[in-house]
């Protein structure tokens, strides 16, 4: 099933002698099952609010938001954030800040020491569960942000820029890292970046989207992430032509909107 937007608007009213501002118009998307659904677009096109509307976080001035088949009223624990800055609780050790979310929903204290250890694996932190996260790279800490979100196995993992405070390096691995994460937990992700290259490495879909008002003005479908996953490497799979000619493509539309803006 999935999650459904259709025809979703979000106006935000009025205030402090500034008009409204309709932030998103109108807006049709389908997150299926085990979709990476990747949104690119130029500042102020609507990128958060479409992430704050399917976390339960903003209710739309219209339409409507389906998981499985029933309407998003609120936040819920089928949907997890990650923001590109992790907020973790810096006085906690690793293992803590992990098990956080299972110790709001009030589970036994081994069973949530159990499933945050499985996802401190998974996400490569062996050996630092006990570390303060404030002793950790930039990198680390995303990680350990990743490994919560999943800890309370959500649906859907919403990423709002995720890796965009990482330097160039350290993203690449994170990317790469996410691919696989993703294809191990079967997870439906929407995934906002700035950057052309990551979307389209990431994505099963990539929806560009344009302001004023904030919509869907490109979606494509890919397959550049399956092609990773299947053994390929990062920098085959970014140097083919195929990946090239969607780059340039996408960026064409970007620089439209950007310089329509200026
Ligand atoms: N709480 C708010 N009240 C009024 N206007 C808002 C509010 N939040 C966002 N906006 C406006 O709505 C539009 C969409 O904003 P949004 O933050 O969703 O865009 P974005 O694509 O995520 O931008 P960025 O890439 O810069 O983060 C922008 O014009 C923004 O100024």
């Amino acid at each position: 099933m999935g999650l459904t937007i259709n025809q979703a608007s979000v106006v935000y009213p009025a205030a402090d002698g500034r008009p409204p501002v309709e932030a998103l118009s109108r807006i049709d998307l389908a997150i299926d099952n085990d979709d990476f659904v990747v949104a690119l677009g130029a500042s102020g096109c609507g990128k958060s609010t479409l992430l704050n509307l399917i976390a339960g976080f903003l209710s739309p001035t219209s339409g409507e938001i389906l998981l499985d088949g029933h309407r998003v009223q609120g936040p819920g624990a089928d949907r997890a954030v990650v923001f590109q800055k992790h907020a973790l609780l810096p006085w906690l050790n690793v293992i803590d800040n992990v098990a956080f979310g299972l110790k709001l929903q009030g589970g036994a204290e081994k069973a949530r020491y159990e499933m945050a250890g499985r996802f401190i694996a998974l996400l490569g932190l062996d050996g630092f569960q006990n570390s303060p996260v404030y002793k950790l790279s930039g990198g680390m800490q995303q990680r350990v942000g990743i490994a919560r979100a999943l800890t309370c196995d959500p649906k859907v993992l919403l990423m709002d820029e995720p890796l965009g405070a990482l330097d160039a390096l350290t993203r690449e691995k994170a990317q790469e890292l996410i691919l696989r994460i993703w294809s191990e937990t079967h997870k439906s992700v929407f995934f906002i970046t700035h950057s052309v290259e990551e979307a389209l490495f990431m994505g099963t879909k990539l929806i560009v989207m344009s302001p004023r008002p904030g919509r869907i003005a490109h979606r494509f479908d890919l397959s550049f992430s399956r092609q990773f996953l299947a053994g390929q490497s990062a920098r085959q799979v970014k140097a083919s032509p195929e990946f090239i000619r969607l780059r340039e493509q996408v960026l064409e539309i970007i620089f439209a909107d950007e310089e329509d803006a200026a």
